[in-house]
């Protein structure tokens, strides 16, 4: 038997005589490969050599020459070499034009006042069609906003809406009269999308009646034409029979109302997906913390959007803020709690308490360009000064914490509608409220703290517009001046060298008890 020389048949015997035909057929082809290999058997040595050359040259060329639309196993090595290129070229692309845009953003913000900290920050708003292009914002928004002849986002506006948007949260310090009431709303009102009934989904805080009743209204005018619940936490709500099942997406409130709904009423909160805390200064203050604590910790979403804004951001709140919040932006527009530029500041030595009534009356009688404001600093205080005014020809009206509800909303309805010159308050309406076109405020008692005196005097100069602001200060009131002179002089205003040179005081609040004479 012959041995096949095959290495694939190698151990394999081959049965000739069952095969013979197949065999016979095998021999006939083997005999041509005889032929061949006895050709070869016989080529000379050099021959071969060189034959054996090209050989080895070729199969080293078909592993490691590509060639072009021939071998397709080294075309699909190839590509994602170019796809790995490819990559990393648009990755270099996309990192430049990332800091092409850094670089724009910062020169806008710069150009605007708007100053930030915090990480991957969003580009600013440079215009209110971005809320289409860039957050597919719903057509009824921007309708309400041209509506309300609002054309320009306000630089608070510009860098607040994007942080809220991109579902970060923020704390944030702008002028009085900025805007940041839209600030927080519209972005809210983009996040909620659409009116649902399966509890309260947002909730704004305010630290007074008057300013929850004005957000509340600012939330229906912005939110017209779609049909979102939007609730005010009035003393009638909170004790409707079915409380809890009354539909409401955005819930505005005081801290006190809504720390009882919660306690009293069964108030849940727990899927509120923005809570926003206006006045985030005073609403810290000792009187509303632990309510605004309760309120927190009842929004127990985890997912949960929380923003604080002011006019005045003192660091301890910051501190405060920055140990409750997730990676928060901070933004402030201007320089960080300053008054308004808009508003021209004057102080009066009025010399005592005595003087005070007089100086008033002179300024009423050289110049009464009303709306003006009459900051006082306390209730009694308030009454005893209406008293003064009432029987004058004066149109006087008075709004204090001890006034029945619907007597200081008509004060302010009546104050609103041009029906009161001169408006009588404590700082019950100091902060927040928007009366348009305050010509002048008059701090008749000196305010209690350099915050005060911005959020009071901010009543005037609001959404770009000038104003007025008389402070009245006593031989008492000296030692205080100091801050107050500080405050003026940062946002450009004129002051005695003297005053800035008073020695400082290690802040106490400056609340002394007035006789009214
Ligand atoms: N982009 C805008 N263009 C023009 N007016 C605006 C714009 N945004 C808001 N306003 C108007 O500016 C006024 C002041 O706004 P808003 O009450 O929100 O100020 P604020 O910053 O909250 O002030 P405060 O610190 O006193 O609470 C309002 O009458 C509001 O309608």
């Amino acid at each position: 038997m012959d041995r096949d020389p095959s290495f694939l048949f190698s151990g394999i015997t081959f049965n000739r005589k069952k095969f013979s035909a197949d065999f016979a057929r095998f021999k006939e082809i083997k005999k041509s490969d005889d032929s061949e290999e006895t050709l070869l058997e016989n080529k000379r040595p050099e021959v071969e050599a060189v034959e054996k050359l090209v050989k080895r040259k070729k199969r080293k060329a078909s592993v490691s020459d590509p060639v072009e639309g021939f071998n397709v196993f080294k075309k699909s090595k190839a590509e994602p070499v170019l796809e790995e290129d490819e990559e990393a070229e648009k990755k270099t692309q996309g990192k430049k034009e990332l800091y092409r845009q850094m670089e724009r953003d910062a020169i806008f913000r710069k150009k605007h006042n708007i100053h930030t900290s915090g990480s991957n920050i969003p580009s600013p708003l440079q215009d209110f069609s971005e809320l289409k292009s860039r957050y597919e914002c719903r057509p009824y928004i921007l309708r309400n906003l041209a509506e309300l002849g609002i054309k320009e986002p306000t630089p608070i506006q510009m860098q607040a809406i994007p942080i809220l948007l991109s579902g970060r949260e923020c704390f944030a310090c702008a002028p009085t009269g900025s805007g940041k009431t839209l600030a927080f709303v519209c972005p809210m009102l983009m996040k909620l999308k659409r009116a649902s009934k399966d509890g309260v989904r947002a909730v704004i805080i305010c630290p007074t009646r008057e300013l929850a009743s004005q957000t509340y209204r600012e939330c229906k005018k912005l939110a017209k034409g779609k049909k979102f619940y939007i609730k005010l936490m009035t003393k009638q709500l909170v004790n409707t029979a079915e409380f809890s099942k009354v539909p409401c997406d955005i819930l505005i409130s005081t801290p006190l109302r809504l720390k009882f709904a919660i306690t009293k009423r069964k108030l849940d909160l727990s899927r509120v997906e923005y809570l926003v805390l206006d006045e985030s200064d005073k609403l810290f203050e000792l009187g509303l913390l632990k309510q605004v604590d309760a309120v927190v910790k009842a929004c127990s979403n985890p997912s949960i959007i929380r923003s604080l804004f002011s006019a005045t951001l003192p660091d301890t709140v910051e501190e405060l803020a920055r140990t409750i919040m997730h990676d928060a932006v901070r933004v402030i527009i201007g320089r960080k709690n300053s008054a308004s530029e808009s508003i021209k500041q004057k102080l009066v030595f009025v010399g005592s308490e005595e003087g005070k009534l007089i100086a008033l009356r002179q300024t009423f009688q050289e110049s009464l360009n009303p709306p003006v404001l009459v900051f006082v600093q306390n209730k009694e205080r308030a009454k005893n000064l209406y008293e003064e005014l009432k029987f004058s020809d004066i149109r006087a009206d008075v709004i204090h914490s001890d006034l029945p509800q619907l007597q200081r909303e008509n004060a302010i309805d009546n104050f609103r509608a041009g029906k009161t010159w001169v408006l009588i308050a404590t700082d019950v309406i100091a902060r927040g409220m928007d009366f348009k076109g305050v010509n002048c405020v008059i701090n008749y008692d000196f305010p209690d703290s350099s915050s005060a005196y911005i959020h009071r005097i901010g009543r005037s100069g609001r959404a770009g517009r000038s104003g007025e602001a008389v402070t009245f200060y006593t031989e008492a009131d000296v030692r205080y001046l100091k801050n107050i002179a500080n405050v003026m002089k940062a946002s450009g205003c004129e002051v005695p060298e003297w005053m800035l040179s008073l020695p400082k005081l290690k802040w106490r609040k400056h609340r002394p008890k007035r006789e009214f004479k």
